[in-house]
């Protein structure tokens, strides 16, 4: 992030992304799109976050082009951010780990995105197992969807807001470790203020930027004195500039640079 900026650019090949790539909704073409966008951004931006939903629903052959993807998207240089979102039981739980976290299987990533409203607890073996690998985990605490606010918005027993108690257990996970720990949170910069402390001690995932109407300008209202840790991530904002791999790259620049303004126009960034 120091060195190549903040960004993390989503790769979510939509069905109406391809089409507008000039290409069609099958196989070979979600190929095309990915290996584009790879070959784009991959020696530029600090972290690519496939959404594994638009690889899965080719079957087999589209989860072996995220794994081709994920290979050559670290091979280039940019952290890989599996966006799963898996949460289950501990012992499926087990199962996930092992797929995303492992560093033996064809799906290891640098991090992945999970989901705690199973409970924070059911987490453990993804939290050790990218402790083991050197990996990351990037817990869901408020997300940009209106809707999640039903729920993470929620007052636990003890008064706090439920999300709130996810990035407690969060901060709780990073204490000790030097600069930021590998647990990070996921807020949606489309929240306005977030209302809850974000003082985690791990980086901020912030989707919701481009399509979702968030600007980088929002990131300092929505994150505060945390705005430093932000990892600011777009999808369509950026993949919507393709096929050409020079607008790609023009449009991921436009943000680095919006969001350095940002940050270091923040009233106090750290
Ligand atoms: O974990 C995520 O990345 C995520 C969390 C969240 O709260 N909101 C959210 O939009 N996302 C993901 O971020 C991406 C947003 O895509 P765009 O709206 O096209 O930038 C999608 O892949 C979402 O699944």
């Amino acid at each position: 992030m120091d060195t190549r900026g903040p960004l993390c650019v989503g790769i979510d090949p939509h069905g109406s992304l391809l089409t507008a790539w000039g290409l069609g909704d099958d196989l070979a073409s979600l190929e095309r799109f990915t290996r584009t966008t790879v070959e784009a951004l991959a020696d530029r931006v600090a972290v690519l976050k496939p959404q594994s939903a638009f690889f899965e629903r080719f079957g087999s052959r589209g989860v072996a082009v995220l794994e081709k993807a994920v290979e050559e998207a670290r091979a280039a240089g940019a952290l890989v951010l599996m966006d799963a979102k898996r949460g289950d039981i501990g012992s499926t739980m087990e199962a996930y780990a092992q797929t995303y976290l492992d560093k033996d299987s064809p799906l290891f990533s640098d991090a992945v995105t999970v989901s705690p409203y199973l409970g924070f607890g059911s987490l453990r073996p993804a939290l050790d197992a990218a402790a083991v690998s050197g990996a990351g985990v990037f817990v869901l605490a408020l997300t940009s969807n209106p809707e999640g606010a039903e729920v993470q918005r929620v007052t636990a027993a003890d008064g706090r807001p439920l999300a709130q108690v996810m990035l407690d257990h969060i901060a709780a996970e990073n204490r000790g470790a030097p600069v930021l720990g590998s647990v990070g949170a996921v807020v949606g910069a489309t929240l306005g203020d977030a209302g809850v402390d974000l003082a985690v001690h791990g980086p901020l995932l912030a989707p919701g930027i481009g399509a979702q109407g968030a600007t980088p300008a929002d990131l300092p209202g929505v994150f505060g004195a945390a705005v430093g840790n932000v990892v600011p991530s777009v999808s369509r904002g950026v993949l919507r500039h393709g096929p050409g791999v020079a607008a790609l790259r023009e449009a991921a620049e436009r943000f680095t640079a919006e969001v350095r303004t940002a940050v270091a126009t923040a009233p106090d960034t750290r």
